[in-house]
């Protein structure tokens, strides 16, 4: 398999000082990266810098697609759960569409398919009958499939996920996770968990950070 993401001795962090220092890795098509570690180690600060959201201070990242370098990858995110303004006056259909932004020009209009994609995304997630909700009508379980549903919209080449199983039942969790085994055959994840027990066998590769 290509690698499509390497890191190459990256440092980075916020205002000049650093999270994370001299950092390699790399994921290749289709791989499973899960990533632990304690509360302020550093990993949604790698997933900035994995998803051209932060600028490394040193070192590089370049992305791959078929073994040759370009600029950009498509990337789903589904940010942590805390980083989501829960209040915000938005459907839950206009919230997975939000996820096709970047494919139509900044002030164009969706079209038929990217509905059709919105559409599919819904039910694959199984929201159908909640989408003309607003979100802050959510539980934190339903909120969680929206925002899966809006990270996977676009068809990803990588999905980026920062602490999905919080804030789920049981239930959904093991929905999810099943939900995630069959994205991961065509699409790479890079998953922060805490969740280690499913993470060491549901992944490819673990990353802990401990600073
Ligand atoms: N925008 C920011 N500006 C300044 N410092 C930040 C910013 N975001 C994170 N930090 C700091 O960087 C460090 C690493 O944060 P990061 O969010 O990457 O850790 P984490 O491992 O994801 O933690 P958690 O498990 O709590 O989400 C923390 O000390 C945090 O306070």
């Amino acid at each position: 398999m290509h690698e499509i993401i390497c890191l190459n001795g990256v440092t980075a962090g916020y205002e000049g000082r650093a999270q994370i220092t001299g950092m390699s890795m790399s994921v290749a098509e289709r791989d499973f990266v899960g990533i632990t570690g304690p509360n302020g180690s550093g990993k949604t600060t790698l997933l900035r810098v994995i998803l051209g959201l932060l600028k490394p201070m040193s070192g590089s990242v370049e992305y791959y697609r078929g073994g040759h370098k370009v600029a950009h990858l498509r990337m789903g995110y589904l940010p942590q759960y805390n980083a989501i303004d829960h209040d915000f006056p938005i459907s839950v259909y206009d919230t997975v569409l939000s996820g096709l932004c970047g494919t139509k020009p900044l002030w164009g209009r969706f079209k038929r398919e990217h509905r059709d994609m919105a559409d599919r995304a819904i039910s694959a997630m199984g929201i159908d009958d909640i989408s003309q909700r607003p979100i802050k009508a959510l539980s934190g379980g339903q909120l969680q499939r929206v925002l899966l549903a809006r990270a996977i919209v676009a068809k990803p080449e990588v999905l980026v996920l920062d602490e999905p199983d919080t804030y789920i039942d049981r239930q959904f969790k093991d929905q999810m996770h099943s939900l995630l085994a069959g994205i991961n055959s065509d699409c790479a994840i890079v998953m922060v968990s805490h969740d280690r027990e499913y993470i060491t066998s549901a992944a490819r590769h673990v990353i802990t950070m401990n600073r």
